[in-house]
């Protein structure tokens, strides 16, 4: 297959205008092209030399009449489409003068956050939603087999529960995805872990996916998210439609494969170096982003991330992070 990358780049900055009960103004496109019909954030193109604020201000007042306070950052969406290349800079806009109207008779709709994934949307939107509605740290659990190594009798049995003791404590922090992962442990020891991991999941409402195993997965009642070399194996979705699926992917034939297995997410590196592997690079923020654009599911940086890199992975179009030490309280 010869693809020729899109050598036409566009600037475009996008409001997510919210109301005071917590709606989000979506404008119709207008216009016979591919995204005509479709819904999107408000906004447009950044003129030459024109600030990313100030071409928000602009198109808000051109398209909605309203004079607009551009607030903080949302995420920016590289993306690429059959004919441009395209970064999309979403702010949030609380603030703003004016009553918004379609002014280039462009059709208006007030949508509570949580019914946005309803509506048809650009490619690069797909990003933006899940960056308004779904957790932006998805918790990989430590691998208990690594921890209770050598371990028997009682001391295997309070290595184990104290991994469940810092599972709860880490929940207890916020944290609401978790991947339940321990590739080197007895899987029947495990595959118990894992039941008592995931009630301790159900009772903080967190979402639970475990890793690599979609038979367990169905046992337990809870999401798979896959290993990069199972990506190959299914044909098709694994799971059915309504139970989250995800993947680890390095490469961008691997997202291309996850997106097209309807994985709900991915996760994408190693961006850094990590304390496991500090001689291998990451393969860094641009790359990142490089690789993210031929796909619009939303995705997780992973490998030497925490907490501290949040607005570098949201500026590169990450959904947020994903990480085992970065996230969990041990
Ligand atoms: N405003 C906006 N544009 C989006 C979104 N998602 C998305 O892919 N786009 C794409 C569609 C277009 O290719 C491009 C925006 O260009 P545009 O044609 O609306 O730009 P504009 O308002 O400045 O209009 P013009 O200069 O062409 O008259 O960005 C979104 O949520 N909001
Ligand atoms: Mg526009």
């Amino acid at each position: 297959m010869s693809e020729t990358a899109p050598t036409r780049f566009v600037r475009v900055v996008a409001g997510v205008i919210g109301d005071a009960r917590g709606r989000i103004l979506l404008a119709q496109r207008t216009g016979a092209s591919d995204l005509g019909g479709l819904w999107e954030f408000p906004g447009g193109k950044i003129d030459p030399g024109e600030s990313t604020e100030h071409a928000l201000a602009r198109e808000l007042d051109e398209e909605l009449g309203i004079h607009a306070e551009v607030g903080e950052a949302v995420i920016t969406v590289p993306q690429l489409y059959p004919d441009k290349r395209l970064t999309l800079d979403v702010r949030h806009v609380t603030r703003w003068q004016g009553n918004p109207r379609g002014r280039e008779g462009q059709a208006l709709l007030w949508v509570p956050p949580r019914k946005l994934a309803l509506y048809r949307m650009p490619p690069a939107d797909r990003p933006v939603v899940a960056a308004l509605q779904q957790p932006d740290r998805y918790l990989v659990t430590p691998d208990v087999g690594q921890l209770t190594a050598g371990l028997s009798g009682a001391e295997l049995e309070a290595a184990e529960q104290a991994w469940l003791d810092a599972l709860e404590r880490t929940l207890a922090a916020g944290i609401c995805r978790v991947q339940v992962r321990s590739p080197t442990a007895d899987p029947q020891r495990s595959a118990r872990l894992a039941a008592s991991a995931v009630e301790l999941c159900r009772s903080a409402s967190a979402e639970v996916l475990v890793n690599g195993d979609p038979e367990l997965a169905a046992r337990l009642g809870v999401g798979v998210h896959l290993r990069s070399d199972q990506l190959c194996v299914y044909f098709d979705r694994p799971v059915g439609a309504d139970v989250p699926l995800a993947a680890s992917c390095h490469t961008v034939d691997e997202l291309r494969a996850a997106e097209r297995l309807g994985c709900n997410f991915v996760v994408l590196g190693n961006v850094k170096p990590t304390a496991s592997h500090p001689a291998r690079d990451g393969i860094g923020w641009e790359a990142f982003a490089a690789m993210r654009e031929h796909v619009s599911m939303p995705i997780y940086a992973i490998g030497g991330v925490g907490i501290d890199d949040m607005d570098d992975a949201r500026a590169h179009g990450a959904q947020g992070i994903a990480a085992i030490r970065g996230l969990w309280a041990g």
